[in-house]
């Protein structure tokens, strides 16, 4: 992005949610017969037989729609997490404490709480997330922001809501199918474990009749089971010969938990009833000002915090041994209702349970420990040790990661860097091997223990998760300035070049410990600042998480009237943050936490060796496209685009690429290339513009912007003609000068700080391309959240085809700087699609006139190049345009394939 014009530039983190919310609520009955613009493509002009191309496109993406337009409507807010994260100031926290009712602790401020009355639990909503500690974006702004550790403010975010992660994470994982590890030789676990894994994680969903509003994904159907009258009654089949019934009256707020055994899997008579549950009163001091819970447990922990650390002292009152009463003589029985080994449980003051579950990040064990403790505890909150920006860990599902493992090929290494340029491709690249090097070693993913913690979180009612890590840039950047620089040097060293083969004594190992804590064990000796940066500070930065989640709980429970059993927390770490976490417990304060908080000023050492470090990975960049680049006689021009996106949760991207529901196939380069030696000028007969005049002219702009094609053609990387054609425009990146702006109500927009002549490329409008069930699935769930909608539906006609292709880009996760343009009636730029190499559109917009610098650019969200009155029924969504001209169409066009 560029930084310049810094008056009007706004950090997507300033959107008003409220202002964006009301668009969305005026109600699509009061749509006026708003109007719509439309344009027609029907003609085909490549040489190559970009007709049959477009039937393909036609094929995969098609629907049944039956008009012929092209029809683009811009739609999402960002999710909730993304929009509201902001760095905290005095002024923020009083306004946020003022508005959450906490003016005694501003860092809860990073704690919305839900949406409940103080009548009924069952309005809780059991989809928010909510995010202790986030960051802002910029690790620069930061460390300016934060001089010194004194005067530093804490980063704290804002709740997201459940949905929004839902939304991305299910974007990546409808594991329906079982993940096919055949293929892999390096694999150590049999294909078959990691079958049972995926298909456990399936069978894992609750199974759910009566009324639970919440579980509405209903899966594994023939797992229901008929409940006790009246009840609503769900169940979950933890394996072969247990089930879990939970008895779910929705005015209680957290259903009882019998464990029944099966024989085969077919209920048999509960060993547990009713007159005999153990009904264990809760002996914890709570404070005097509150009210205590009165503790119906039936759950049991096998040890305390005490067995796991000698330095650890837990709760007098810890009720570990809530079980002993209980007169099951079952064994095996018993054993399941214990909460696995790795749990240790503490109290907080208010007397709020919390079972904190120690993890490996690679280990099927832990998932396991993980499902079922929350599946026995029902908590109120799931603390993850994640930040923000380790949400991929969630998004991306085991399928996903190991198919990436497998295929980094050099395809991948050339696709990658040419779509995210340099810089940005090497380090991904970097992350994805070093993931992949260890998934390949493993045979699993990391993080499969907070994936199914969040799936299974997702399954009780009222359950939210919290993010409860630092961010881990800020760990990053503390561990960096905690290091001389010849340490820094012989990390990177380290990291870089410990690659070897991971031997089976060391995979069980990782199988068992966190691998984390292993790695940072062996450097403590060379690293010895390591250890509190990574460790010691962040269980400091746990516990105070879990203090809050746990406060949180208990204010809930309490407003709520549900004062007969304690609220639960669980918290899923890395078993050796148990101890650390266990010590701080209740004893953090905001100030302790603050300055963890911290990024220090840069050293000169640090920035020599940031700088460094950059040039290195540059050059490993370089010489990688050199290698695998081919050099054939293809003419390639590069793409110049060095925009970016402020908010560090969206990926830029400088053009389309496939995204879900759209066959990569489509992406790989299709249509031959003209022979036209030189440049495909005025009076040359080029295969690509044919017999039509050129469609640009030398300057970079549409030759006839009055009337401006329907779609064009470019030269392209299979063309004879030379790279300065005049045929390539947008295939070499955005007008110079963008910027974005505040656009008040509608939130960002983007200028132009130059003029910008009539017909000038300004943009392509690129993010990803997917189908159309996924356009509508994240379309329902941007609706239902009230946010901005991004997605683009393009139709085009082809010759003599009945219905119209649909293309849907969506830039709303991954996307270019031209996702920031707002919708007008009365627009300034006009929309083309151009196709260079495939038979993927590229959204392109040029100006429609003269346009002055720092003028907000726009077009029409109904694509076209006139505005045309009278938008047929259906044709809005409902949201209010707030364009302002004289001919404003009083809403959004909006594609009915979507809604
Ligand atoms: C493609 S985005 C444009 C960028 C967006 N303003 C942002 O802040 O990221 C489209 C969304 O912006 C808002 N928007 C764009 N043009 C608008 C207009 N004329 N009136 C009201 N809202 C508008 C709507 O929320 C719409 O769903």
């Amino acid at each position: 992005m560029d930084k310049a014009d810094e008056s009007n530039v706004i950090p997507v983190t300033s959107l008003d949610d409220e202002q964006q919310t009301s668009q969305h609520t005026i109600k699509a009955e009061n749509c006026n017969s708003p109007s719509y613009l439309a344009v027609e493509s029907t003609e085909v002009v490549n040489a190559n037989d970009a007709y049959s191309s477009a039937l393909q496109l036609e094929s995969s993406l098609n629907e049944s729609a039956n008009d012929s337009y092209v029809q683009v409507e811009g739609l999402l807010k960002l999710p909730q997490l993304e929009s509201t994260r902001i760095s905290i100031t005095d002024a923020d926290l009083s306004k946020v404490q003022s508005e959450s009712g906490d003016s005694q602790n501003p860092l809860n401020a990073g704690f919305v709480k839900p949406n409940y009355d103080n009548q009924s639990s069952s309005k809780l909503d059991p989809n928010e997330i909510s995010v202790f500690i986030e960051s802002d974006s910029d690790a620069g702004q930061l460390s300016q922001q934060l001089e010194s550790e004194d005067n530093a403010q804490p980063y704290s975010g804002i709740d997201s809501n459940m949905e929004c992660l839902n939304k991305s994470i299910s974007s990546a994982s409808e594991t329906e199918e079982s993940i096919d590890v055949a293929e892999s030789t390096n694999h150590n676990l049999p294909a078959s474990s990691l079958d049972v894994l995926v298909e456990d994680l399936n069978d894992s969903v609750l199974s759910v009749s009566g009324n639970q509003e919440l579980n509405q994904h209903v899966e594994a159907e023939d797992s229901i089971l008929p409940g006790p009258e009246g009840d609503s009654f769900a169940e979950v089949l933890m394996d072969s010969s247990i089930v879990l019934q939970l008895n779910q009256d929705p005015t209680k707020g957290v259903p009882e938990c019998n464990v029944l055994p099966t024989e085969n899997g077919v209920l048999k008579e509960s060993v547990l009833p009713e007159d005999k549950e153990p009904n264990i009163v809760n002996e914890v001091a709570v404070s005097k000002s509150q009210e205590p819970f009165n503790a119906e447990k039936s759950i049991s922990v096998n040890h305390t915090v005490e067995e796991q650390s000698d330095n650890v002292k837990i709760d007098d009152h810890d009720d570990a041994h809530l079980n002993d009463e209980t007169t099951n003589s079952d064994p095996e029985v018993e054993q399941l209702m214990k909460l696995p080994d790795t749990v240790s449980q503490l109290t907080s003051k208010d007397g709020v349970k919390v079972y904190l579950v120690g993890t490996a990040h690679f280990s099927l064990e832990s998932q396991e420990d993980v499902a079922k403790t929350i599946l026995m505890t029902r908590p109120r909150v799931v603390v993850v040790e994640l930040c923000v920006s380790r949400l991929n860990i969630l998004r991306y599902d085991e399928k996903t990661i190991l198919e990436e493992a497998k295929n980094l090929n050099m395809d991948k290494v050339r696709s990658t860097i040419k779509q995210y340029g340099a810089v940005q491709g090497a380090l991904y690249l970097l992350f994805l091997s070093t993931s992949a090097h260890l998934t390949r070693q493993l045979g699993m993913a990391p993080g499969g223990e907070f994936r199914r913690a969040y799936h299974e979180g997702r399954n009780v009612q009222g359950c939210r998760i919290h993010l409860g890590d630092r961010p881990i840039h800020v760990t990053l950047h503390r561990a960096l300035a905690a290091l001389s620089l010849w340490q820094k040097a012989k990390l990177v060293w380290h990291l870089l070049l410990n690659r070897g083969p991971i031997s089976a004594e060391e995979v069980e190992r990782c199988k068992q410990k966190d691998l984390l804590e292993e790695m940072l064990e062996e450097m403590t000796g060379e690293f010895p600042p390591l250890s509190r940066v990574f460790v010691q500070e962040r269980d400091l930065c746990l516990a105070h998480s879990l203090q809050l989640a746990a406060a949180d709980a208990a204010s809930e429970a309490r407003s709520n009237s549900q004062l007969n059993e304690p609220p639960t927390v669980v918290g899923v770490v890395g078993i050796g943050h148990i101890a650390g976490i266990s010590r701080y417990f209740e004893k953090v304060s905001e100030s302790d936490v603050r300055k963890v908080m911290s990024i220090p000023p840069q050293t000169m050492a640090s920035r020599i060796f940031v700088v460094s470090f950059k040039f290195s990975v540059l050059g490993l960049a370089c010489y990688g496209c050199y290698k695998v680049i081919p050099k054939a006689m293809e003419v390639e021009v590069e793409i110049r685009d060095d925009y970016e996106h402020e908010d560090v949760d969206l990926l830029y991207t400088p053009v389309n690429i496939p995204g879900r529901g759209v066959d990569d196939v489509m992406f790989v380069e299709q249509f031959e290339g003209c022979a036209c030696s030189g440049s495909c000028g005025v009076g040359v007969y080029c295969g690509c513009v044919r017999n039509r005049m050129p469609f640009y002219y030398s300057g970079g702009g549409l030759t006839d912007s009055d009337n401006p094609p329907d779609l064009i053609y470019e030269c392209h990387v299979h063309c004879q003609c030379e790279a300065e054609c005049s045929n390539r425009l947008v295939q070499k990146g955005p007008h110079a000068g963008l910027a974005l702006i505040d656009a008040g109500a509608k939130g960002i927009g983007l200028h132009c700080k130059v003029d910008l002549l009539k017909g000038a490329f300004v943009c392509e409008y690129a993010g990803e391309v997917i189908g159309a069930e996924e356009a509508r699935r994240r379309y329902a769930i941007q609706k239902k959240m009230g946010h901005r909608n991004y997605i683009f539906a393009l139709r085009e006609h082809f010759g003599k085809a009945n219905s119209p292709t649909l293309t849907y880009i969506d830039p709303s996760y991954i996307g270019n700087i031209g996702r920031y343009i707002n919708h007008s009636c009365d627009p300034n730029l006009l929309i083309v699609p151009v196709r260079t190499d495939t038979v993927i559109p590229k959204l392109c917009l040029f100006a429609r006139r003269d346009i002055s610098a720092l003028t907000e650019l726009t077009f029409d969200y109904g694509g076209g190049v006139e505005p045309i009155q009278g938008v047929p029924d259906g044709w809005s969504d409902g949201t209010a345009c707030l364009c302002m001209t004289s001919i404003c169409r009083h809403f959004l066009p909006f594609d009915y394939s979507l809604g």
